[in-house]
């Protein structure tokens, strides 16, 4: 199998280090760089603090990206310019980021993966919940966090809207002179459907897809109780991005 030589960006947090010990453990992925914002990772590769001087300094094949929303974004984007394809679970990019980035890989011919949700069973579970979303016309998206995470709603629960907004008429749910009498009641309204972000310590990752018609709801849950949870995503991932020459926004347009 053909050597991947990968940086990982964010190596010292929750997700970046089970990344590291994915890498690590994979016989055909090689750790050559991390990034962090602090020289203190204690790893035995080069730790750079500035994106550009790791590229300078290194050609890594791939990069995966697991920061914070502005700082994905830049390292993405910087990625793309220095001929490195991007592997991305960073959340929180704007529609127009990622038009912009799509742009990008595609007039360098560079595969870029972005996925919200690197777990077989949450991308199972989004793609169930726009299955049903063809015959429920109201549905409710209730998602639920660890209390350390900084975007809301989760990019798992926008990128869910945006599949069943695929499928569905566009709906204003709920009646039609309902009042808020407490800001936010109603969580983020997305195209009429609303999104609802749990925040508690306790929690890892979890969502809850609502469906409901007359005398029934449907409910579709998946619960990451563990972030190694997400691993295989990203081992595909790493994979694939090898292969393409676009940018890929969520893993259920790479898997079979
Ligand atoms: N796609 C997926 O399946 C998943 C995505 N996520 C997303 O991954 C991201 C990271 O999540 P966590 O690991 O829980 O967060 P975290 O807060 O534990 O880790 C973020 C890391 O980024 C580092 N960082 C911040 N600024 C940086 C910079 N300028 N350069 C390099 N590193 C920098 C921080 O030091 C920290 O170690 C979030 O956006 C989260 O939503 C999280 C879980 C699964
Ligand atoms: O921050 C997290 O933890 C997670 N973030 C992703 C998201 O925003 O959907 C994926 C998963 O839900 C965990």
């Amino acid at each position: 199998m053909e050597q991947i030589n990968i940086t990982i960006a964010g190596p010292r947090g929750r997700m970046g280090k089970e990344a590291v010990q994915l890498v690590k453990d994979t016989e055909h992925f090689t750790l050559i760089s991390v990034i962090d914002h602090k020289k203190e990772a204690e790893l035995d590769v080069p730790v750079y603090t500035d994106i550009e001087e790791c590229f300078q300094d290194e050609a890594p094949h791939v990069l995966i990206d697991l920061t914070t929303p502005e700082v994905g974004y830049h390292h993405t984007k910087t990625a793309l310019e220095y001929g490195v394809r991007p592997v991305v679970g960073t959340t929180g990019f704007s529609r127009d980021e990622l038009e912009e980035l799509k742009e990008l890989a595609e007039s360098k011919s560079l595969g870029c993966i972005i996925a919200p949700n690197f777990a077989i069973g949450a991308v199972l579970m989004m793609k169930f919940s726009q299955m049903a979303a063809k015959y429920f016309d109201d549905v409710e998206i209730i998602e639920l966090h660890h209390d350390r995470k900084l975007d809301a709603p989760s990019g798992t629960a926008v990128k869910t809207a945006e599949m069943i907004r695929e499928v569905r008429q566009s709906k204003e749910q709920g009646h039609p002179d309902e009042k808020e009498t407490h800001s936010g009641a109603r969580g983020a309204n997305v195209d009429g459907m609303h999104i609802h972000s749990v925040r508690l310590p306790g929690l890892i990752a979890h969502q809850q897809v609502m469906l409901g018609a007359e005398g029934q709801t449907l409910t579709i849950r998946h619960d990451s109780f563990h972030r190694g949870s997400f691993m295989s995503g990203v081992k595909v991932s790493v994979d694939t991005v090898m292969k393409l020459d676009t940018l890929v926004y969520g893993l259920e347009n790479i898997l079979d």
